[in-house]
């Protein structure tokens, strides 16, 4: 299998802190994956984030992103740029320029691209995450969800093959959550790995297809969302409750769903359920 990006043995403390932040973190992130980070406050996944992208460097272990173990020179973090992008938390923190027409050209003109190009990839990126709209605004004028997705068009512009996003629909109301999942979903259908850290269960439960479970700093478990939804002991050690669609499908007498995938979506479970009632004579 290919891996987009895999830390080995990571060591990262914060100057000044007794407790390191990542203690010796290993795990992978298979290519093409729909990744989800999870952990509690505090577990290391914004601290993760930041090194994947070159903006943290580890004290021990490597770091390797596309196949390129990370090297720290202004060459390589420049390549690395274009090749793994970190999509903020707060997009406080991200935007710098007055429209979002203006800051999705900014990243574009620092890796010297001709005015054309960065024009064409405005546009683009303006059409999938749909900013038409507003993308002659004031930032400052946005609303929240249309700032987190100015960010991740700020980031997609450059064409990463990976794409981490921290908390991506934090604070969302339902429908920017879905204008926000359905733009990730053209991004993965376009070859993009897409890595998010959530604390949201439902949610990786819904979205991912790889779960990474992160607590205290270490990879507690890591595999598919069958695997690790399924086998629930990592979540529960990392207190990480199961996502509710999971409680109500493994409360179900096994016997009834055994050699039944468990259902992702609240239509799938429904759909499962009138077909194992129906199988045993009962309906819905
Ligand atoms: N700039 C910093 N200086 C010192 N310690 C820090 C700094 N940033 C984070 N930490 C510490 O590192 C650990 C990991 O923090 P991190 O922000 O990576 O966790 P997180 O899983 O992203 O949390 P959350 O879900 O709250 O965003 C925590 O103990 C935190 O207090």
């Amino acid at each position: 299998m290919e891996y987009s990006l895999s830390f080995d043995g990571v060591v990262f403390r914060y100057p000044d802190t007794a407790e390191p932040a990542l203690k010796e973190l290993s795990f992978k992130v298979p290519k093409g994956s729909r990744t989800a980070v999870l952990g509690h406050n505090g577990s290391g996944k914004s601290t993760l984030f930041l090194q994947a992208v070159g903006v943290l460097r580890p004290q021990q272990g490597g770091i390797t992103v596309s196949g390129r173990p990370l090297v720290y020179s202004r060459k390589e973090l420049a390549r690395l740029r274009r090749t793994a992008g970190l999509v903020f938390q707060d997009p406080e923190q991200q935007l710098i320029l007055s429209t979002p027409q203006d800051d999705i050209s900014f990243g574009l003109r620092g890796i010297g691209m001709d005015e054309r190009e960065i024009r064409l990839r405005c546009s683009e990126v303006v059409e999938l995450l749909r900013l038409e709209e507003f993308k002659d605004k004031p930032i400052h004028q946005l609303s929240l969800g249309q700032k987190k997705r100015t960010a991740l068009a700020g980031v997609l512009a450059m064409e990463p093959e990976l794409i981490l996003l921290d908390e991506p629909t934090a604070y969302l109301d339902p429908m920017s959550e879905a204008q926000l999942l359905s733009g990730l979903e053209n991004i993965h259908a376009a070859g993009t790995t897409v890595v998010i850290a959530t604390h949201d269960m439902n949610l990786a439960y819904r979205w991912a297809d790889w779960i990474i479970v992160l607590d205290r700093g270490s990879c507690l478990a890591e595999g598919t969302a069958g695997e690790i939804f399924g086998g629930h002991t990592a979540l529960q050690e990392a207190g990480l409750g199961l996502p509710l669609l999971a409680e109500l499908w493994y409360s179900l007498p096994e016997g009834l769903t055994a050699g039944y995938p468990a259902p992702r979506t609240a239509g799938d479970f429904k759909a499962a359920l009138q077909q194992l009632l129906g199988s045993t004579g009962s309906g819905v």
